[in-house]
C-alpha cells in the first residue's frame, strides 16, 4: 500500500545562513569606512575598534568577524572544516588523492610564496562554499517545487520526461540529467522569476565611468537589480508568467553563464558564482530525484502562495508544503 507523509519540501535551520553572506559582503565596504565593528559572541553585538591601518589588517579582521559568526551560527560548519582537514593531513591522502581541499593546503605549505595561503584563510574559503551553496540551493528547490505543483500542466511534462529517460523501475543518475531538457527549462524560468540572489553581490568600481547614460564614481557601492531584469516586459514576453517553454530556443544563449545581460541568475564577469555549473547539476540532480520518485500534492484545503521574504538570498515567505506519495514500480528503490 502507497504510503503518504507530510512534509516541508525544504526544512532549514531557523537561522538564516545569509546573515554569514551579508558579513561577507558587506564588510569589506564596512572596512572601507575604516571602523570596524568585530562581533561580541557575550552581548551578541557588533562593538567599535580602532580604524584599520591597512589591507592586510582588514584581511585578518574580516577572517576573525567571519570565524566568530561561524563558531556562534554554525559551529557544525567549523567542525566539519577541521575534520576535512585533519583527516587530510592526516592519513597521507594528500599523495594519492588532489581534491580541492588539498590544493588549498599545498597552497599553504609554500612558506613565503606569493601564493601562499593561511590555514584560516583555508577555513575561511571551505566557509565561503559552504554557506554560498546550501541556503542558494534549498532556496531553489523550494522555488521550483512551488511553481510546478501551481503548474500541473508542467508537473505532467517533467514527470512524462522522467519517466521516458530514467523509467519507474530505476532512480535518477548523473547520466540521466543532459535528456532532461523540459526539467532544465523549469529550473531555468524559476530562477528568472525568482532569482536567489535578486541584488547579485554589490560592485564597487575602481575607476569612475559612464554606463548607459549614467554616471557611476569611484567607489560607489553598485547593485544590480536582477529580479527587475528578468520581470522587464522590453525583454520578457508575460513577464510574470511561469513559461518554461521559453526557455527551448537554444539559439537565444539564454544560459547560466552571464553573457546574456537579460538573464543573470548567478551574476556575471569575474564575480559570477564560483560554482554555478556544481548549483547546476545539484539542482536538477536533487529535482529529478525528488520529482521521479514522488508523486507530489498540496495538503488537501491548501492553496500555495508566492511571495518574497525579501533578504539576500530571498526565499519564500511562507513554506511549501507537500505531500509525497511514492511512485516508483519497486518499493526496494526507496531503501537504497
Ligand atoms: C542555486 C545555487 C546557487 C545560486 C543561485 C548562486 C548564486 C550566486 C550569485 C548570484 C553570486 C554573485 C555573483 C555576482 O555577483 O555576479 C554568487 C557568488 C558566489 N557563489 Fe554562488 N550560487 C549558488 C550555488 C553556489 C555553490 C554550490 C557554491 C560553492 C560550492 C557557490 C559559491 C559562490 C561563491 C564562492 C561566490 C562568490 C564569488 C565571488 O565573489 O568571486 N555558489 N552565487
Amino acid at each position: 500500500m502507497k504510503k503518504a507523509t507530510m512534509v516541508h519540501v525544504i526544512s532549514m535551520p531557523a537561522v538564516n545562513l545569509c546573515l554569514i553572506c551579508i558579513i561577507a559582503v558587506s564588510l569589506r565596504s564596512v572596512l572601507d569606512e575604516a571602523e570596524l565593528l568585530p562581533f561580541d559572541i557575550k552581548t551578541k553585538r557588533f562593538s567599535l575598534k580602532q580604524p584599520l591601518a591597512n589591507n592586510a589588517a582588514k584581511e585578518t579582521a574580516i577572517m576573525d568577524i567571519g570565524e566568530e559568526l561561524l563558531h556562534f551560527l554554525f559551529p557544525e560548519v567549523l567542525v566539519c572544516i577541521k575534520y576535512l582537514i585533519s583527516k587530510n593531513e592526516g592519513t597521507g591522502q594528500m599523495e594519492q588523492r588532489r581534491d580541492f581541499l588539498q590544493l588549498l593546503l599545498e597552497l599553504g605549505e609554500q612558506d613565503g610564496a606569493a601564493t601562499s595561503i593561511s590555514i584560516r584563510q583555508v577555513k575561511a574559503m571551505i566557509a565561503d562554499i559552504l554557506v554560498g551553496g546550501t541556503d542558494t540551493t534549498s532556496t531553489m528547490v523550494e522555488w521550483v517545487m512551488a511553481e510546478l505543483m501551481q503548474r500541473l500542466e508542467a508537473m505532467r511534462k517533467v514527470n512524462e520526461e522522467l519517466t521516458e529517460f530514467v523509467s519507474l523501475d530505476s532512480l535518477v543518475e548523473e547520466s540521466h540529467l543532459p535528456k532532461l531538457h523540459y526539467l532544465d527549462t523549469v529550473i531555468k524560468d524559476t530562477f528568472r522569476l525568482h532569482p536567489a540572489l535578486p541584488f547579485l553581490v554589490p560592485r564597487c568600481p575602481s575607476q569612475s565611468s559612464t554606463v548607459g547614460g549614467y554616471y557611476i564614481p569611484k567607489g560607489c557601492m553598485v547593485w544590480l537589480n536582477v529580479w527587475v531584469i528578468h520581470r522587464d516586459p522590453k525583454i520578457w514576453e508575460n513577464p510574470l508568467e511561469f513559461q518554461p517553454e521559453r526557455f527551448l530556443n537554444e539559439s537565444s544563449n539564454l544560459d547560466y553563464s552571464g553573457n546574456n545581460f537579460n538573464y543573470i541568475p548567478f551574476g556575471s564577469g569575474r564575480r559570477i558564482c564560483a560554482r554555478f555549473p556544481l548549483a547546476e547539476k545539484s539542482l536538477m540532480y536533487i529535482l529529478a530525484s525528488l520529482l521521479h520518485s514522488f508523486e507530489w500534492k498540496l495538503p488537501h484545503g491548501t492553496e500555495l502562495e508566492f511571495s518574497d521574504n525579501f533578504g539576500i538570498v530571498t526565499k519564500k515567505l511562507n513554506p511549501t508544503v507537500a505531500v509525497p506519495t511514492p511512485g516508483l514500480s519497486n518499493f526496494e528503490l526507496y531503501t537504497k
